[in-house]
């Protein structure tokens, strides 16, 4: 199992980030990686915490999570300890991918609640072979400041309720392949996974006011959900078949929604697959605020449809519903039209 060491969770955390550091391993120079708007608000403060703290640091703004930025970061590490992955999901993807390059400890410290990345081991890069994550280790700390992240845009942290919503069918997925095809089902780590899915489908109206309390409920899920994938050594009760659509979507429509709210969407489709209350997942978003179809992305019925039909192949050795009744491409149109998802 590979988890974070530390793991802090409060308000006005930003100013603190520097001791924070230095009270899990002595460091001298943190390279702080971070995309350029959130580089903008909070660098500073950031900066100014690591002077406080006696270390020497650096920036590196990213504009793209790819294989080629993070190798980039790798070489600038070099002349660094640790590095401070500071911003939304993929700056801490980066900063994680960078830091298991260079060979050193890495810190997440989140300023959105779009993503399940923020405590978990995987980075998904996007120039790699695969359009899906892999392994690295977990940061070593993770400081999630809620006042800064209840100051984000909504459309972020709905976001990141459509990936938590993702874990009913991800866990449900998991368990058929186990019955189908004999895979290893983690009984815990299915468990952990799907409590995050519920505790933020029960408190959705108070995540909805997207006020300091409801995002506390919304980050501590999405920290536990990355726990889960650090139990069960890969991203399998994170990710299944809702996954697949959204990372076939990542290729056809590339550049329309965020991660979580197209996985949002997807969970409803992979649900009714499964024979699941879809309508149930469809109203969570609704009640949140999270788009409920992917017209609301920009994204047109015929990507979706062609998305469904493609998810099966873009995973090999991960079954889930989707290889079991391999819709095509008119099942598919008919199933988005069924749920008017469109
Ligand atoms: N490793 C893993 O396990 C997982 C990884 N992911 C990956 O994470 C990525 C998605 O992450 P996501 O966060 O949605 O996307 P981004 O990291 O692109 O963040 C979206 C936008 O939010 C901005 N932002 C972040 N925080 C704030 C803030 N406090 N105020 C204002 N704007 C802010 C960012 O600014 P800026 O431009 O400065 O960056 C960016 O423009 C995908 O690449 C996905 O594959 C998703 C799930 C799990
Ligand atoms: O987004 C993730 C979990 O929420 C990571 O999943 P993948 O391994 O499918 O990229
Ligand atoms: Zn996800």
């Amino acid at each position: 199992m590979r988890l974070p060491e530390r793991v802090v969770v409060g308000d006005d955390l930003l100013g603190t980030v520097g001791d924070e550091i230095r009270e899990v391993r002595e460091a001298k120079r943190a390279l702080v990686i971070t995309g350029p708007n959130v580089g903008r608000m909070f660098g500073e403060v950031v900066g100014r915490s690591l002077r406080d703290a006696g270390l020497d640091h650096g920036i590196l703004i990213v504009d793209s999570p790819t294989k080629d930025e993070a190798r980039r970061a790798a070489e600038r590490a070099r002349e660094f300890d640790v590095i401070i992955g500071l911003g939304g999901g993929k700056p801490i993807d980066v900063a994680k991918y960078a830091a298991h390059l260079a060979g050193i400890w890495f810190a997440s410290v989140p300023t959105s609640a779009a993503h399940d990345g923020i405590a978990s081991p995987m980075a998904s890069l996007k120039d790699s072979d695969a359009p899906y994550s892999e392994m690295m280790s977990p940061p070593r700390i993770v400081i999630a400041d809620i006042r800064a992240i209840s100051s984000s845009p909504p459309n972020l942290s709905r976001s990141g309720f459509g990936d938590l919503l993702a874990k009913v069918t991800a866990t449900k997925d998991w368990r058929l392949a186990k019955v189908e095809v004999g895979e290893y089902y983690g009984e815990y780590a299915a468990h952990l996974a799907l409590l995050s899915a519920q505790v933020v489908m029960s408190n959705r109206k108070l995540i909805g006011r997207m006020d300091e309390d409801g995002i506390r409920v919304l980050v501590e899920a999405l920290i536990s959900a990355g726990v889960a994938a650090g139990i069960a050594g890969s991203s399998r009760p994170c990710s299944g078949s809702e996954h697949l659509i959204s990372h076939a979507l990542d290729i056809i429509s590339q550049g329309k929604g965020l991660h979580g709210e197209k996985v949002g969407i997807s969970t409803t489709i992979a649900a009714r697959l499964h024979g699941m209350n879809w309508r149930r997942i469809l109203r969570a978003l609704d009640d949140v605020g999270a788009p409920t179809s992917f017209g609301q992305l920009g994204i047109a019925r015929e990507e979706v449809c062609r998305a469904i039909v493609m998810a099966p192949s873009i995973r090999p050795n991960r079954y889930t519903i989707l290889h079991k009744v391999r819709p095509d491409h008119a099942q598919a149109c008919s199933l988005v039209d069924e749920l008017g998802v469109a």
